[in-house]
């Protein structure tokens, strides 16, 4: 802890120094801001101060607040391990202090540290500092006075759309718009803050509190029609998320009744937002994120990654060509190989497609989708594998294809050369099968788009060694993506836990529910789309393939449903041909097709699940319930099996593969909240009425008996079935 301490160094022009350090990013943890506030006095009482500098040790000024206190709030429910800044320290002490106070900014000010340094009397800045005020990805709002300074520095407009995208600007930008005085070179940051504190206590410059501000703020009528505006939008966007109209609320607070009423109001309202299940989710789903990368007896040992320079990716279909897509945004050179020039090309447009795509929506230069494509080669046979570094294969599902593609490059590709494999399906065991090389072969598994969605699935055998996995691991990250680390088995972990999803919805349709009421239950509860139309979006070989090998793999809790097969029959094919449970027509959204239901009828008469022979009658809770909990079941026996190596790992797994909403913190800790023993009994009682594909896993009636949360770690006598 010896490096978690605020300094405060004198020097003779009069200027007290005070530098925040908490590595790696100077969180403010309680220690640090009561020891902010011991200095400040100290440097307020001293007779050699004039004025006081702001800054952070090694390059950064302050990440904000230490989430990690949020979350043991969450965990204790009690407020008190929150400290009092906002008046305390940063209005009474530093803003209405009687020395003027500047900040000199470097690497990032985020949250609390832009709220600290707006608090200060002027901000010098190095060129290309992050700047913003990103609290309502937390679930909370910024609470140190921030939804007050930041409209008073910058204009209303500019500093709501800050707020509510949670989007940092950079210091040029914080300059133009008046957040920051001045940016200077990194070398004389220290220099020139030090000067602008002495010209402010020395009248030369003006001794500004941002608070007190209101010639950039506008007319009433100005800021409350931009408001208005901000309130439809959030409604839209962040339909089930308190913190965006709360933090609109506590703006228009300040600028009707003033400024430092909107402080008292906001300190107020950041309390009760923080004990809030959204706040729950969000801070457990930053923390489960940095957690992810974490691997017992891979990250721990002190293993190297060593540098991926070359990559050869075997199939250039819509997988194939959205990795490679990936990979050379990565700036990392990759080797499509395919197996004539037709199929060559068919890969190299759609890849010279993706890097249109992004280059159309903003999101990448000319420049840099032309240095992309440079460093892509097409190949039609191994001779370029000599010197690459990674192979990924990424061919249709066919186990012989996969096995003789194995052994054919094991001889080729130097002997460090990683072995993946981009399955989704097929065991790693087997696709490695005909080689020597099993400690290299390894499951990579992206998510289509693969160039967009950010999860990858690193599946490890039982013979994969360390180093294979750290190597993909750094792949991963080089390519703007999170690595989940999972051990080998059917569905591996994501397509594993979310099978029953899409099961769930079709028991459900078969007992009589309306598939568009299905689908608006879960799309209001937060996924992008329900599971039909994600279904329509994904094509139906891909469910008809899954659901296969689903039912080989799990006979007892896979329900065997005919829609799929009847709709291919009738001529739909889903997003694909336009027509699915939904029309897709270009420029219009996805709209319900009626004539689908005679289709569910003939399932329904089919499957004769019914009770009665009669729809059931079920609320939207019951809905949601019926396709979650299997949903959460299976997570358990995937935690039961150590597929994962921690719960929170599902968690993210299921926000960035499956888009479960993140201010929910992802099926593990979602089920926590909504408690294991609920879950097991309503498993328990539909599986008596509607049979065993709602039975409740072992691992789940367990923990719910005994009132231990899913996500709480294996005890010895339950890790002896773990297989990590
Ligand atoms: C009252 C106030 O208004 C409330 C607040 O201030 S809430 C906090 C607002 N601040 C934020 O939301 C910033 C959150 N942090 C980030 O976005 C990113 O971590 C960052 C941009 C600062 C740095 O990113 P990057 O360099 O990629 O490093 P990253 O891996 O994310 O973080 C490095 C470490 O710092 C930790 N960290 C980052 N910000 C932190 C914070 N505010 N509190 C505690 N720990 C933090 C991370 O957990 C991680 O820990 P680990 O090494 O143990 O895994």
């Amino acid at each position: 802890m010896a490096n978690v301490r605020v300094t405060m160094e004198v020097g003779n022009d009069g200027v007290a120094v005070i530098k925040i350090s908490n590595p790696p990013v100077n969180a403010l943890a309680p220690i640090i801001i009561a020891a902010l506030k011991e200095k400040y006095k100290e440097a307020m009482n001293r007779d050699d101060v004039k004025a006081v500098v702001l800054m952070g040790e090694k390059g950064r000024f302050s990440g904000g607040f230490d989430i990690n206190v949020f979350q043991k709030v969450h965990k204790s429910g009690d407020l008190s391990a929150l400290p009092n800044v906002s008046v305390d320290l940063v209005v009474n002490t530093m803003e209405d202090g009687k020395k003027p106070s500047v900040a000199a900014i470097e690497g990032l000010a985020l949250g609390g540290g832009l709220e600290l340094a707006m608090g200060c009397h002027a901000r010098i800045a190095a060129p290309k500092a992050q700047l913003g005020l990103p609290e309502l990805t937390l679930g909370v709002i910024p609470g140190f006075g921030g939804t007050q300074r930041l409209p008073r520095l910058i204009g209303m407009k500019k500093a709501v759309e800050m707020m509510l995208t949670s989007k940092p600007i950079m210091s040029e930008e914080g300059n133009k718009l008046g957040l920051i005085d001045a940016v200077v070179p990194s070398g004389e940051l220290l220099k020139v803050a030090r000067a602008w504190a002495l010209d402010i206590a020395e009248k030369r410059k003006p001794w500004i509190s941002s608070l007190r501000r209101t010639d950039r703020l506008g007319s009433l009528s100005e800021v409350r029609e931009i408001l208005k505006v901000a309130r439809q939008q959030a409604k839209r966007t962040a339909a089930n998320l308190p913190q965006h109209q709360t933090c609109i609320d506590v703006i228009e607070e300040g600028v009707v009744f003033g400024g430092y009423s909107g402080v008292l109001k906001e300190a107020i309202v950041f309390n009760d937002l923080v004990l809030s299940n959204t706040s729950k989710g969000l801070v457990h789903t930053f923390l489960a994120q940095r957690a992810i990368s974490k691997i017992p007896n891979v990250t721990d040992i002190g293993l190297k990654p060593r540098q991926i320079k070359k990559v050869a990716v075997i199939g250039g279909g819509l997988m194939g060509s959205g990795i490679v897509t990936a990979l050379l945004l990565g700036n990392i050179s990759v080797v499509l190989k395919e197996i004539n020039t037709e199929y060559l090309q068919k890969g190299m447009k759609t890849i010279e497609g993706n890097l249109r795509g992004l280059v159309t929506r903003g999101k990448l230069t000319q420049d840099k989708a032309e240095k992309a494509l440079s460093r892509l080669k097409g190949a039609l046979d191994y001779s370029e594998f000599k010197n690459v570094d990674l192979v990924i294969e990424a061919v249709i599902e066919s186990v012989p294809l996969k096995q003789s593609i194995f052994s054919e490059i094991e001889k080729i590709c130097p002997p460090h050369c990683i072995l993946a494999s981009n399955t989704s399906t097929i065991d790693l065991n087997t696709v490695g099968e005909k080689t020597n090389a099993k400690d290299r072969i390894v499951g990579a598994h992206f998510f289509s788009p693969a160039h967009v969605m950010p999860l990858l699935e690193i599946i490890r055998t039982n013979n994969t060694s360390p180093q294979t996995i750290l190597d993909l691991m750094a792949v991963g990250k080089t390519i703007k993506k999170v690595p989940v680390v999972v051990r080998n088995c059917t569905g591996f972990a994501v397509n594993r836990t979310f099978f029953p999803y899409t099961q769930g919805a079709h028991v459900l349709a078969n007992l009589g529910v309306d598939v568009f009421r299905l689908d608006r239950v879960i799309s209001n509860f937060g996924l992008p789309v329900g599971p039909f139309q994600l279904q329509d979006l994904a094509g139906y070989g891909v469910a008809m393939a899954v659901s296969k090998e689903f039912a080989a793999s799990f006979p007892d809790r896979t329900f065997q449903s005919p829609l799929v097969d009847l709709l291919i029959k009738s001529g739909r094919n889903g997003k694909n041909n336009g027509k699915g449970y939904y029309i897709y027509e270009k420029g219009s959204k996805p709209k319900p097709d009626l004539s689908v239901l005679p289709i569910i009828k003939e399932s329904i008469r089919i499957t004769n699940i019914m009770p009665d022979g009669k729809p059931i009658s079920v609320s939207d809770q019951d809905i949601l319930e019926m396709i979650l909990f299997p949903v959460v079941n299976e997570a358990c026996r995937c935690l039961d099996e150590g597929i994962v190596v921690r719960a929170s790992d599902l968690d993210v797994a299921s926000v960035l593969g499956m888009s479960f909403p993140s201010y929910r913190g992802g099926i593990v800790f979602w089920a926590d909240l909504v408690g294991p023993q609920h879950i097991y009994t309503s498993l328990k009682k539909w599986s008596e009425v509607y049979g065993s594909f709602f039975k409740p896993s072992e691992f789940l009636e367990k923990r719910a008996m005994k009132g231990i949360p899913l996500s709480a770690p294996a005890s010895t006598s339950e890790s002896s079935r773990s297989r990590m």
